[in-house]
């Protein structure tokens, strides 16, 4: 099976609501892609669909060039973490698994070795009710990995887990990836993705708006810009602006300056007599790109209704 997720085309409307609109992309194996759009973006109806829990209203999706209908189900074929609250809470994390293992043909064996993985040995035999959210979302985890999938899909998995089981999420997220899986993980939050994927795929209002790489996104936002320290700022200002920058001055000694590389900044300087004591190139954040793109598209926005 070559892991491949293709997206065509993908529509799912709810009444006169187009939670998804025309989606096209691709997942491909052996990366951590990033699933990222503000809330309400439609990335849950995404991976739904995806997973055959929802039917589109148009366009298709395919995994290794098949359509839910016609490739086989289960969790040895597709792994998921959807909702992590969406558990028996009456049962036990490991008569959960063992449940799921026997009907999904999947070795006894396999349910210690991913509890083991989650970290979750400890509370196996307690009730998932009495279970932490972060708890929860382990147990999600192992529910995802139980059948070895090539392809795993994760809606929003670091909620709720602390700094620890962050780290060690994105590092099994990357060893999966590695290991040539398929590995599609939803977030609302560009700081959460930046350490962990390499490959973004960036909706908002259910549209398309990047498929790429993170250097190639990083690469989108308003770009570089340079902070220049100076004890002549008013004339350093002047010269600059003659010379086709936009200045933001911080009100101490030093100039934010886009539209102008260093060097140029460095030699106007020079050329007019105007002592630097600074000159440093910023890269825009992943952070800034992200909410420049999607600025748009965000339909929850804190204060004025838009
Ligand atoms: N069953 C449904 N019935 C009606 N509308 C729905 C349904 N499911 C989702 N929607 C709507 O579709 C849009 C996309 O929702 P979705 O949950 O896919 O977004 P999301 O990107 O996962 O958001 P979040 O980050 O908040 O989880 C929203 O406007 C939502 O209200």
């Amino acid at each position: 099976m070559i892991p491949v997720i293709e997206v065509k085309n993908l529509t799912k409307r709810y009444g006169s609501t187009a939670a998804v609109n025309g989606l096209t992309f691709t997942v491909r194996p052996g990366h951590v892609t990033g699933f990222l759009g503000p809330n309400g973006a439609g990335k849950s109806t995404t991976l739904r669909m995806i997973l055959g829990l929802n039917d589109p209203t148009s366009g298709t999706v395919t995994v290794d060039g098949r359509g839910f209908r016609d490739r086989p189900r289960g969790l040895r074929h597709v792994g998921a973490l959807l909702d992590a609250g969406d558990v028996h809470g009456g049962r036990s994390a490991r008569a959960h698994l063992s449940a799921l293992a026997r009907s999904n043909g999947i070795p006894r064996d396999r349910v210690d070795e991913v509890l083991q993985e989650v970290g979750l040995t400890g509370a196996a035999g307690r009730r998932i009710g009495g279970y932490s959210l972060g708890m929860k979302q382990r147990l999600g985890i192992a529910t995802a990995l139980l059948g070895d999938p090539p392809v795993l899909l994760f809606d929003e998995p670091l909620n709720g887990l602390d700094p620890e089981g962050v780290l060690w999420v994105r590092g099994l997220f990357r060893r999966l990836a590695a290991e040539g899986r398929t590995v599609f993980v939803s977030s609302h939050l560009m700081s959460e993705m930046e350490n962990t994927a390499d490959q973004l795929v960036v909706i908002g209002r259910g549209e398309l708006i990047a498929a790429e790489s993170l250097a190639e996104f990083a690469a989108r936002g308003t770009g570089l810009s340079v902070a220049v320290r100076s004890p002549e700022l008013t004339a350093l200002a002047a010269v600059l602006t003659a010379g086709g920058a936009t200045v933001h001055p911080d009100g101490g000694e030093t100039l934010t300056v886009s539209g102008l590389s260093a060097a140029s900044i460095g030699e106007l300087a020079f050329r007019n007599r105007i002592v630097l004591h600074e000159l440093s190139p910023r890269a825009a954040s992943l952070e800034q790109a992200f909410m420049e793109l999607t600025a748009d598209s965000v339909e929850y926005l804190a204060g004025e209704a838009r």
